[in-house]
């Protein structure tokens, strides 16, 4: 989560990260270049809401200032832990080129095009993170015993991606021999749950293409789990056949071992060992979460005009947000036991899937996710009026709020700052189709009552008009021309006039 250059014992003490993109003396944020600058870190100060008690306990809170107090601010299009990259949607050496990307569906590539897909995952997988390196222990213990080291560990790509979801969601340890503490979830269960992972996405786009190049790029795909189960036969293009596509990737990544993390002790422990583990037809004991979400689903979810509503976590009612995260019915209301929408599309996995300190192990996860993403874009660009200020800007459960700097992210990133139209903002674009809204028995009554009033109206007048232009033309025959009444009737005036004179 930091930048290798940065987690020396040196560069811990200082509280500063702020490297140069040329490796250059007094260069520090591509400032000789006029990129960027270095400057103090600011993080939300505002409440959170009630369900975290501990303030003071926990690595992330106020994120990153237990770590770091001063990063790059870049300048311009310039972006990136040491402004050498561009900011997103530009391109090239200046970062002044446009560039947007299509994110599409999965089921409509070629065999070519998903090979490319599953084969830039799978080199993610190998692939050691350029930039980035993440700490295995809390701050308190980083430091080695002679404090000339530092407990910070290199990650591959994908491994990264599949941690910072792990470190986000793991629990608050409360000191040896007690209980941690697991009320508290930085990407999920507020209003966050849409701004993270948008974020975790792009990331994880730009860190497959690290290197920067005009008309390269790594879209995210996605898979639309809202067809339902009762489609699933009919489709040839479902979501079972998808799964086969992603077994391929599953076999590879399960030859390599899977990362499972698990909070153990005070140290964030990391072995690879469990396989991935995918199961949706033996989800038996749980027929709650047997289906998948139906497109009539994400059609109500997108019918929801409050993005987030108190107290913004999972017991919201009437919530965007709370209803496409999954955690109340499609309209909106809150049912304890209801499971819809993208929690349904997990825990229908029934595996690795379908547990959140796990889930990203399986590559499915990017392919849902991307899904969940492009219906938060929709419902963004329906509510074009829905600038920032409709996000909570306090209160919201710990890591959510609008201002804060979403968790284990470097540089320093705001939930705000994701709650932005992808198009015009972030470069990329979705190719959906979004499934419309099919009528209800009383409004196909009105419909059917209207058009038969006009077909009357229509008939009755087209009647009218035959009947009228006939008498009109049979009364033709029987009176005078005009013209000839108006001869008659001159005549009569002028004898008139004349009799008077
Ligand atoms: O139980 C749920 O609703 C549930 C499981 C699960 C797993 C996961 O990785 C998520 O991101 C969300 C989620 N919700
Ligand atoms: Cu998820």
């Amino acid at each position: 989560q930091f930048p290798r250059q940065c987690v020396t014992p040196e560069g811990l003490q200082s509280g500063t990260c702020c490297p140069s993109p040329t490796g250059l003396p007094n260069d520090e944020c591509g400032s000789s270049t006029g990129r960027g600058q270095c400057v103090s870190i600011t993080a939300d100060r505002r409440p959170h809401g009630p369900q975290y008690p501990h303030d003071g306990r926990d690595d992330r809170e106020r994120w990153p200032l237990r770590f770091f107090n001063r990063t790059c601010q870049c300048n311009g299009n310039f972006s990136g832990f040491n402004c050498g990259r561009c900011r997103h949607s530009l391109t090239g050496p200046n970062c002044d080129q446009r560039v947007t990307v299509v994110r599409r569906n999965v089921m409509q590539m070629s065999a070519d095009e998903k090979r490319a897909f599953v084969d830039a995952l799978d080199q993610a997988k190998r692939t050691v993170h350029p930039d980035l390196v993440i700490c295995t222990r809390r701050y308190q213990e980083i430091f080695g015993p002679d404090g000339a080291s530092v407990q910070f560990e290199n990650i591959t790509i994908y491994n990264y991606f599949v941690w910072t979801h792990y470190y986000s969601v793991s629990k608050t340890y409360m000191g040896p021999g007690q209980q941690s503490f697991g009320g508290v979830d930085f990407s999920h269960e507020g209003p966050g749950f849409v701004t993270w992972h948008r974020y975790h996405l792009l990331q994880l786009e730009r860190d497959i293409y690290f290197k920067e190049c005009i008309g390269c790029s790594f879209p995210c795909k996605y898979s639309d789990w809202a067809l339902g189960l009762s489609s699933f036969k009919k489709h040839a293009k479902s979501i079972i056949k998808e799964v086969h596509m992603t077994h391929t990737l599953y076999v590879k990544f399960s030859e390599e071992k899977q990362v499972n993390f698990t909070l153990l002790t005070s140290a964030l422990q990391c072995t690879e060992t469990n396989p991935i583990r995918r199961n949706p037809a033996g989800n038996v004991a749980r027929p709650m979460v047997q289906r998948l979400p139906e497109p009539q689903d994400v059609i109500d979810c997108l019918e929801l005009n409050t993005f987030d509503t108190p107290p913004y976590y999972s017991t919201s009612s009437q919530s965007f947000r709370n209803t496409v995260e999954g955690y109340s019915a499609p309209q909106g209301n809150y049912d304890p036991v209801v499971r819809s929408l993208h929690n349904l599309a997990h825990l229908f996995l029934n595996g690795t899937g379908g547990q959140t300190h796990l889930s990203p192990n399986d590559p499915i996860f990017v392919l849902l996710h991307t899904f969940t993403d492009a219906i938060f874009d929709e419902w963004l660009q329906r509510h074009t009026a829905a600038g920032t200020e409709v996000y909570p800007e306090e209160n919201a459960p710990i890591g959510h709020n609008r201002e804060f700097n979403m968790v284990p992210f470097w540089p320093p990133i705001r939930n705000a700052e994701m709650f932005v139209a992808a198009p015009d903002n972030l470069g990329y674009t979705y190719e959906v189709q979004w499934p419309t809204r099919a009528y209800t028995i009383s409004e196909i009554i009105t419909i059917a009552i209207v058009a038969v009033v006009l077909v009357v109206a229509v008939v009755g007048g087209v009647i009218g008009c035959a009947v009228r232009a006939r008498s009109y033309r049979s009364a033709e025959g029987l009176e005078p021309l005009l013209g000839e009444q108006f001869r008659r009737y001159s005549e009569d005036e002028r004898h008139a006039s004349q009799s008077v004179v």
